[in-house]
C-alpha cells in the first residue's frame, strides 16, 4: 500500500496545523443533522472501496493516567491478532505529556507493528508531549488539530475538554 497522504508533526517549532491561541479560537465542530443531498460526494462503490472498509478490525487499549504522579498505566489490551501487518491508526483525543501515547506505541511495537506504520490521530497536543514523542518515535506521524501553548501546572492540555464526573 503507498504512503497515506498526512503530514510529520515533528516539532513545537513548526506544528502542523494552526497553533492554538487562547481567547482566539476554540476547537468547536457542528455536525448538522440535516443533511443537503446537493453537498454530499458518494464515493463510488468500488470492490476494492469495500473490501478496503470492511478490512478495517479494531484493537483496544485501556491506559489512565494517575492524576498524582502523572504516570500512565496499562490496564487491558486486545488487538487484532494480524497486527503486525497492518497499518495502525492510534486514536486519543489529548496529548499531554505524551506518556499514555508513549505506553500504547510500545504495546504496538511489543506486538511487532513498525514504527512507521503507525499514525498517532489526536485533537490536542501540547509542544512537550510531540517534542518527547518525535525524540523517541522518529519514524512515527502524529496528526492533530491544535498544537496547545505548553502544559499547565497538573501537566494537563492547557484548552482540553472540561473534566467529566466520574
Ligand atoms: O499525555 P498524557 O500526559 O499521558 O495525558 C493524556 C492522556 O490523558 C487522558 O486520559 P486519562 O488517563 O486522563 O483518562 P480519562 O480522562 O479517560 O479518565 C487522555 O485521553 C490521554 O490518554
Ligand atoms: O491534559 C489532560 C491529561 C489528562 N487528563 C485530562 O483531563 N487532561
Amino acid at each position: 500500500m503507498s504512503q497515506p497522504p498526512v503530514t510529520k508533526a515533528m516539532s513545537p517549532a513548526n506544528p502542523v496545523g494552526p497553533a492554538y491561541r487562547p481567547g482566539a479560537q476554540k476547537p468547536t465542530a457542528t455536525v448538522s443533522t440535516a443533511i443537503k443531498y446537493d453537498n454530499v460526494h458518494i464515493l463510488p462503490q468500488s470492490p476494492q472501496l469495500i473490501a478496503l472498509l470492511t478490512s478495517v478490525r479494531i484493537g483496544k487499549i485501556l491506559i489512565q493516567r494517575d492524576e498524582d504522579t502523572t504516570k500512565p498505566r496499562l490496564f487491558y489490551e486486545k488487538l487484532p491478532e494480524d497486527i503486525a501487518e497492518r497499518w495502525v491508526l492510534l486514536l486519543d483525543p489529548m496529548f499531554a505529556t505524551g506518556g499514555s501515547a508513549t505506553m500504547a506505541v510500545d504495546v504496538l511495537k511489543s506486538k511487532g507493528v513498525p514504527e512507521d506504520r503507525i499514525l498517532f490521530l489526536n485533537v490536542i497536543a501540547s509542544p512537550e508531549g510531540i517534542t518527547r514523542f518525535a525524540d523517541r518515535f522518529p519514524g512515527l506521524r502524529v496528526v492533530t488539530a491544535f498544537v496547545d501553548q505548553c502544559l499547565d501546572d497538573k501537566k494537563y492540555v492547557r484548552n482540553g475538554p472540561p473534566e467529566q464526573p466520574g
